[in-house]
């Protein structure tokens, strides 16, 4: 791993653990909204209206957070709107590169051979961590946003004046719902997994290991009454859920030790996940290759080998 230092990339060790040993993951960096009309959305600058063409999206196939934006471009069909690179699934000394390899995708818009190039484009005194996913405008020639969590929103609703599919993943008379399930999602599993997997103190694995187990039982739980996770109603929580599933028994339970329980051992919680997989818009998003070789062969302080475990035997596909 790497960061760039005012506009610099030095390749560090991992600085994102604190001296008590937890996961510390720093904020995203560029936060401005693609909206219908141009207008500023939550936060940033206003200027980035939603145009067929106009922006390119850059992902890991590897990343559960990329891989939302991946899923949500695919649910309102916005394939032929926005463009997609697809990084290498090594994340070595340069961070993420385009280098060639099997499902890789390189850059069209600046030959770019790795990501933190495309961060001193967008900002020459950039300082931070590289990250993916990226959503470009190639109007202006620059970074709109790195936040995974506002780009699913921008590509729910922002381009449907112009073309986007059916489907309201953030109905209103939900967000609340659906703002709380996050929270709680986001902190204890789909973050937990990480603040489990990169503690480098027993305290640190203990905490966060207890905590990915009780939201695994709290939302067996909350699913064996309802369909979805807001009830008959598929939203953004189920996928903001279910690219952490996906990854929970080939990746979390055994490099990130996370193996109290595996997913298939959740009847409800493997049900659930093996019916998002059906959904036409995840096959085109999964690359089980990418996730698998990222996890095992990139972070070797806590797989000194590299190696990529074979298993384990499993299938998302319904019988
Ligand atoms: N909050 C960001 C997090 C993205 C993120 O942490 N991506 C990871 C890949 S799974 C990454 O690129 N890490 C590189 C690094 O931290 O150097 C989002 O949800 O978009």
């Amino acid at each position: 791993m790497g960061m760039l230092i005012d506009g610099k990339w030095e390749s560090d060790d991992d600085k994102l653990v604190d001296d008590d040993g937890r996961l510390r993951r720093p904020d995203s960096a560029f936060r401005n909204w693609i909206t219908a009309d141009g207008s500023a959305g939550p936060t940033g600058e206003a200027g980035f209206r939603a145009e067929p063409g106009r922006y390119h999206l850059y992902i890991a196939r590897a990343c559960p957070w990329a891989h939302r934006t991946t899923i949500f471009r695919e649910l309102k069909g916005l394939q032929d709107a926005i463009d997609l690179s697809v990084t290498h699934w090594l994340m070595a000394e340069d961070g993420w590169t385009f280098r060639p390899g099997p499902g890789v995708v390189p850059d069209p818009l600046h030959g770019a051979d790795t990501v933190w190039q495309l961060y001193v484009k967008s900002d020459p005194r950039y300082t931070g961590r590289v990250t993916v996913p990226v959503l470009w405008d190639k109007q202006r020639d620059c970074i709109v946003s790195n936040e995974s969590a506002d780009i699913i929103r921008m590509f729910n609703s922002a381009f449907d004046g112009v073309g986007a599919g059916e489907g309201d993943y953030y109905p209103m008379e939900l967000r609340g719902e659906i703002d709380a399930i996050n929270d709680r999602v986001y902190d204890g599993l789909n973050n937990g997994v990480y603040k489990a997997g990169f503690a480098k103190k027993q305290s640190a694995y203990d905490e966060a290991v207890t905590d990915v187990f009780e939201t695994l039982d709290w939302l067996e739980q909350r699913l064996s009454a309802h369909e979805w996770l807001c009830g008959d109603t598929l939203t953004e929580a189920d996928w903001r859920l279910f690219t952490t599933l996906l990854r929970f028994d080939p990746v979390y339970h055994g490099h990130f030790k996370c193996n109290l329980r595996r997913l298939v051992d959740y009847p409800v919680l493997w049900d659930y996940t093996r019916r998002l997989f059906a959904h036409p818009a995840v096959a085109p998003t999964v690359d089980m290759d990418h996730i698998k070789r990222h996890y095992y062969q990139s972070h070797r302080h806590i797989n000194p080998t590299g190696i990529v475990p074979k298993g384990p035997a499993m299938s998302f596909a319904r019988d």
